[in-house]
């Protein structure tokens, strides 16, 4: 029997290293000093609003892209650098477009089998049916693409893709094609797959619910930089700035002032061990608004059901913007009515400054606090 402990992925060496890449287009840069480590096994989501530069580090880490400083590295080789390139066709690097790319003129089979073609023809045709089978699709072998829903053809290309058994899979947007409901679906099919498979993934979305779905972790990108990376769990619940918090969700701005071991602002005291001195602001998600038998007095001024979640409009006297509140259980309260509102100070985190200058932010009750 063996006796040894699983390694995690966590231990093993990087599958993937990105050093230092920068890539400017007419000198403006698309990426920007941009470092990133990728584990074996992993799946990392890459996060950030049109433009940032995610699919410009894909394109880099495919060999379809050149890079201006840096490098990469797959395995222990580096595949792009100074004096290095090694071309995409030899880098083993799986590649999946938002419009999957699926070649109209050949059938399912034959799409999948498209990367094997130097491989042996019978390995060849034994690696297409057992993908085949591992991703249920021998009904649709046979189609051409558009004999094929967009689903369908979404798996199609998954397998296509996973086929060669890349060292790593890139995915630009493979979901964003898909309605809603199929979305979720696929979605999760989709990491079923990789998980099973142990394939180390990047998967580019500018969807937060999506990232936060999909990746072991979460990176986040702004202007050709990352700005922070970390589980789905941290980089929503803690997130370090300002950017990603307000990247993940609405965040209520509640100015406030230190005071002691307290923070004194416009919806009431709080407590905070840390010795600030300047003004801060308070981020506080709707999810930490609740409603009250005893708190601060404000009157419900809209209401509105985003499916399975509740979002309230509460204004309060003392403050310019009405509060959001968000709740998975319905409130029995109407527009117009006076209701008394808490907030769940553990989630509440502290902005120093302007947020719209000072981007850090802390937990307002620190970790060895209440
Ligand atoms: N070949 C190119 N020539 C000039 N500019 C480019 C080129 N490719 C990308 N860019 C610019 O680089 C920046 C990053 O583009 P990129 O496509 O990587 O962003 P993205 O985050 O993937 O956006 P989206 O989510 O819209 O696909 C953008 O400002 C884009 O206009």
């Amino acid at each position: 029997m063996n006796d040894e402990p699983p390694i995690s992925p966590q231990v093993l060496p990087p599958i993937l290293e990105i050093c230092g890449v920068t890539r400017r287009f007419g000198g403006v840069p698309a990426l920007d000093n941009v470092s990133l480590k990728v584990r074996a096994g992993e799946i990392v989501a890459l996060l950030g609003h049109s433009g940032c530069g995610k699919s410009t580090l894909l394109r880099i880490i495919a060999g379809v892209e050149d890079i201006d400083g840096g490098q990469v590295a797959l395995g222990s080789q580096v595949v792009v650098g100074s004096d290095v390139f090694v071309e995409p066709e030899i880098r083993n690097v799986g590649m999946m477009f938002q419009d999957y790319a699926l070649f109209p003129h050949l059938t399912a089979r034959q799409n999948i089998g498209f990367g094997l073609k130097k491989m042996p023809r019978k390995r060849a045709a034994a690696r297409v049916a057992a993908i085949i089978e591992r991703l249920n699709l021998e009904s649709l072998s046979e189609r051409y693409p558009h004999m094929m829903s967009g689903g369908e053809q979404q798996r199609v290309a998954l397998a296509r893709a996973l086929a060669p058994q890349p060292h790593i899979l890139l995915m630009d947007e493979p979901f964003s094609n898909l309605d809603r409901g199929l979305r979720e679906r696929i979605r999760r099919e989709t990491v079923d797959v990789l998980r099973a498979l142990g394939t180390t993934a990047i998967i580019v979305t500018h969807d937060a619910e999506e990232a936060l779905a999909l990746g072991d972790r979460v990176v986040l990108m702004d202007k050709g930089r990352i700005v922070e990376e970390g589980s789905g769990e941290a980089i929503y619940r803690t997130p370090r700035t300002a950017d990603a918090a307000l990247f993940f969700s609405h965040v209520n701005i509640v100015p406030a002032q230190p005071s002691g071991e307290w923070l004194e602002s416009p919806i009431g005291r709080f407590p905070d061990r840390r010795a600030r001195t300047a003004p801060v602001r308070l981020f506080i998600r709707p999810q930490a608004v609740a409603l009250a038998e005893q708190g601060i007095p404000a009157r419900v001024s809209g209401r509105m059901l985003l499916g399975e979640i509740e979002e309230l409009m509460l204004t309060v006297e003392t403050l310019n913007e009405p509060l959001v509140m968000r709740t998975t259980t319905r409130s029995e309260v109407e527009i117009g009515d006076d209701v008394r509102v808490s907030f769940d100070t553990g989630s509440i985190l502290v902005c120093e400054g302007d947020h719209t200058k000072t981007r850090a932010l802390t937990p307002l009750v620190d970790a060895g606090g209440v």
